[in-house]
């Protein structure tokens, strides 16, 4: 994997499959203890590979639709997002974010049934510990969101699903029911809003911090086709794999003979062509394009 950028003025913390963090520095040299600065890359991740080549604008595009989601929410919860005045160098697809208590929890809400919480649920009949009506198949929608939360598993490992006991275990009582209900709800919200321009989101992860006050506040991205499964509404056929809204393109020709790969092979996925990664960016602009309702103009060429 490409190394995360240098950025002068900032300390590379971390890097994720798709996004970077970092924190800034003072003047002498040393860790602001207050902010950090989240990037989203143009890196893409399929079949738990990232792909070569990365996708243009994706990061931007994604962050720009997480900072729309952020504002939509922002009378349900507080958020971590301070400001987009960052280095030119990453521009438009980071922000600077207060640096929160990270809750130890991968919150998950799933609006309609499949990939792993259909596989615990062909398994045991629940998902997450939470027994669900019989006979549901690939891509069912659920009768209400569920709370489907996860331990936050070590860089390179799944999480695993938990249950609310463990949640109510880690986090107390009365914050395991905070986690739950914000969770949920921020899922329905992003349906609501999400249905009416043709696109479902089958499930969602957010992960929340809390301020020096104790306080519960919204963090990391939300409601991205990076933290969630974008479905185009008009292909939502249960029963079967549904179609993903943004990465169906790469799947389909990974999964054709022309790319000479087989996702059993445990070899590393060929490199895209340049038709399946403009028409992979195409979606990623029409994603935030119908949900936000503005048109995607990259910054750099605004500047
Ligand atoms: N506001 C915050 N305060 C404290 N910590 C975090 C935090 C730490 N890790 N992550 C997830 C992550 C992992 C890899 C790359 C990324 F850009 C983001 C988020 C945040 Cl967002």
């Amino acid at each position: 994997m490409t190394p995360a950028l240098d950025l002068p003025g900032y300390r590379h913390l971390y890097s994720g499959k798709v996004r970077d963090l970092y924190v800034p520095l003072n003047a002498a040299g040393e860790d602001d203890p207050d902010r950090l600065l989240l990037a989203a890359s143009d890196r893409i991740s399929a079949y738990d590979a990232i792909l070569d080549p990365a996708i243009p604008d994706k990061g931007e595009i994604l962050n720009r639709l997480s900072l729309w989601w952020f504002d939509q929410l922002a009378d349900l919860l507080p958020n971590h997002v301070l400001t987009t005045d960052v280095p030119d160098a990453v521009a438009g697809r980071a922000i600077l974010v207060r640096r929160l208590d990270m809750v130890p929890v991968e919150c998950v809400a799933r609006a309609y049934l499949t990939g792993g919480g259909l596989g615990e649920y062909a398994a045991t009949g629940a998902v997450s510990g939470l027994p669900l009506p019989a006979g549901l198949v690939d891509g069912s929608r659920l009768p209400e969101p569920i709370f489907t939360p996860s331990s936050k598993a070590p860089a390179g490992e799944h999480d695993e699903p938990i249950t609310y006991a463990d949640v109510v275990a880690l986090v107390g009582p009365g914050r395991a029911a905070e986690l739950r209900e914000l969770t949920v709800e921020i899922l329905r919200r992003g349906n609501a809003i999400a249905a009416e321009r043709g696109i479902l989101l089958a499930d969602t992860k957010v992960e929340f911090g809390l301020d020096a006050g104790g306080a519960l506040v919204l963090a990391d991205e939300v409601l991205t086709p990076d933290s969630s499964r974008f479905w185009p509404a008009d292909e939502w056929v249960p029963g079967r794999a549904q179609a993903s809204f943004d990465k169906q393109f790469v799947r389909d020709w990974l999964t054709s003979p022309a790319s000479g790969w087989s996702k059993s092979s445990g070899d590393a996925p060929p490199p895209l062509p340049a038709e399946v990664v403009e028409q992979t960016r195409a979606r990623y602009v029409e994603a935030y394009e119908r949900l936000t309702g503005a048109r995607f103009v990259p910054l750099a060429s605004a500047r």
